[in-house]
């Protein structure tokens, strides 16, 4: 048995608190507001964003930041990456020497183009920084279904140490040291969901669903090669893992509100409607920025944030993907 403490208590933060109880861990869940600790305490369930998830009565549920983060022998950060920065910050002052912080949070920070452990590590120089990602939809984690995941550090002690904490019967987890590669696959494929989700709301097929998967994915990869990645990262559970159940679930809220900007709601819109977060729209720019930095061609990429930001038609957008020079897929003639 462990102590965790969970920092954040959106879908993703219930969810993995509920797994980590199941593990026979301890749990103590911070949320960032009273009022959402209150309905935590009176319900022991997330009625807002993960209804039907029931927390043991023993969990501890709290708004205050120091004794989530006092004892812990892991802190897990699950709050939306816009807030990791001022989270981080806030933790700094009670955060010991070596102790362990697990990023849950999917987004590349548009400003500095840092991921999640970066923004930890140069917030808490004192912690240990490790993350968790992969094709892990909070619904389906809450409810015991089968799920695989990658755990990655610098220091294969941490790794292993998130392993140990976080597997069970229902939830298989990898270690791996690509801490870069496993945060760009996370954050980019929200991006390409959100292309995904347009091409549903727009009445597009399961062609043109697939050809967005696997040409998003080319643009990782190109992008990836470029940065130096691990290609086995990108392929793999938190990369085209990811994309494939982001792009393709009924619970993607990325793809959920592409759906509905291709049905003709503008992003605000769709943003409000989906009441939860949209990383996508967070990642998009810094995916353009990222692209532009390393000289990538990134044309969904590229597509998605002129449809997000400058009000171009998505059906535009679309037809000049189509309509681009023709490309090789693969280029070694004899
Ligand atoms: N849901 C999922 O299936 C998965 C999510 N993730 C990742 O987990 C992260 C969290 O997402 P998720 O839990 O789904 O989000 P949700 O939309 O379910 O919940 C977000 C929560 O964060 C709270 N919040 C907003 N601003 C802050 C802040 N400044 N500090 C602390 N909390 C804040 C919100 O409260 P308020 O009501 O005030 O807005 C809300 O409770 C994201 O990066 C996401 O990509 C990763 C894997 C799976
Ligand atoms: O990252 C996720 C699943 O692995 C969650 O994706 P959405 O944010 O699109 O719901």
């Amino acid at each position: 048995m462990v102590r965790v403490g969970m920092i954040g208590s959106g879908s993703w933060g219930t969810a993995l608190a509920w797994l980590l109880a199941n593990n026979g861990h301890e749990v103590e869940v911070w949320s960032h507001k009273e009022e959402m600790t209150r309905m935590f305490r009176e319900h022991h369930e997330n009625t807002d964003k993960l209804p039907g998830v029931i927390l043991p009565e023993n969990m501890i549920f709290t708004s205050d930041l120091q004794e989530t983060c006092r004892d812990k022998d892991i802190l897990v950060l699950a709050v939306p990456s816009p807030a990791v920065r001022s989270t981080a910050k806030k933790m700094k002052e009670y955060i010991r020497f070596g102790q362990l912080i697990v990023s849950a949070s999917k987004g590349i920070e548009e400003d500095t183009l840092d991921y999640m452990t970066d923004i930890i590590e140069e917030e808490i120089p004192q912690a240990n920084v490790a993350v968790l990602s992969g094709p892990s939809h909070a619904e389906e984690v809450g409810r015991g279904l089968p799920t695989a995941i990658v755990a990655g550090a610098r220091d294969k002690k941490a790794a292993d140490m998130v392993q140990m904490v976080f597997m069970s019967p229902v939830f298989r987890v990898y270690t791996s040291s690509d801490l870069p590669g496993i945060q760009m696959g996370a954050a980019l494929k929200n991006v390409i969901a959100l292309a995904a989700g347009i091409a549903d709301g727009m009445g597009y097929g399961d062609n043109t669903k697939a050809a967005l998967i696997t040409r998003g994915s080319a643009e990782i990869a190109r992008l990836g090669s470029s940065m130096g990645v691990h290609m086995e990262t990108l392929y793999g559970l938190s990369g085209i893992g990811d994309l494939i159940v982001t792009c393709a679930s009924a619970h993607s809220r990325n793809r959920r509100a592409g759906y509905l900007m291709g049905q003709g709601k503008s992003m605000e819109e769709a943003m409000q409607e989906v009441r939860q977060v949209v990383e996508g729209v967070y990642s998009a720019k810094a995916g353009l920025k990222l692209a532009r930095e390393y000289q990538v061609e990134m044309p969904i990429i590229e597509a998605v944030n002129r449809v997000l930001f400058e009000d171009y038609p998505a059906q535009e957008a679309v037809k000049n993907l189509m309509l681009r020079d023709g490309k090789d897929e693969i280029a070694e003639w004899d």
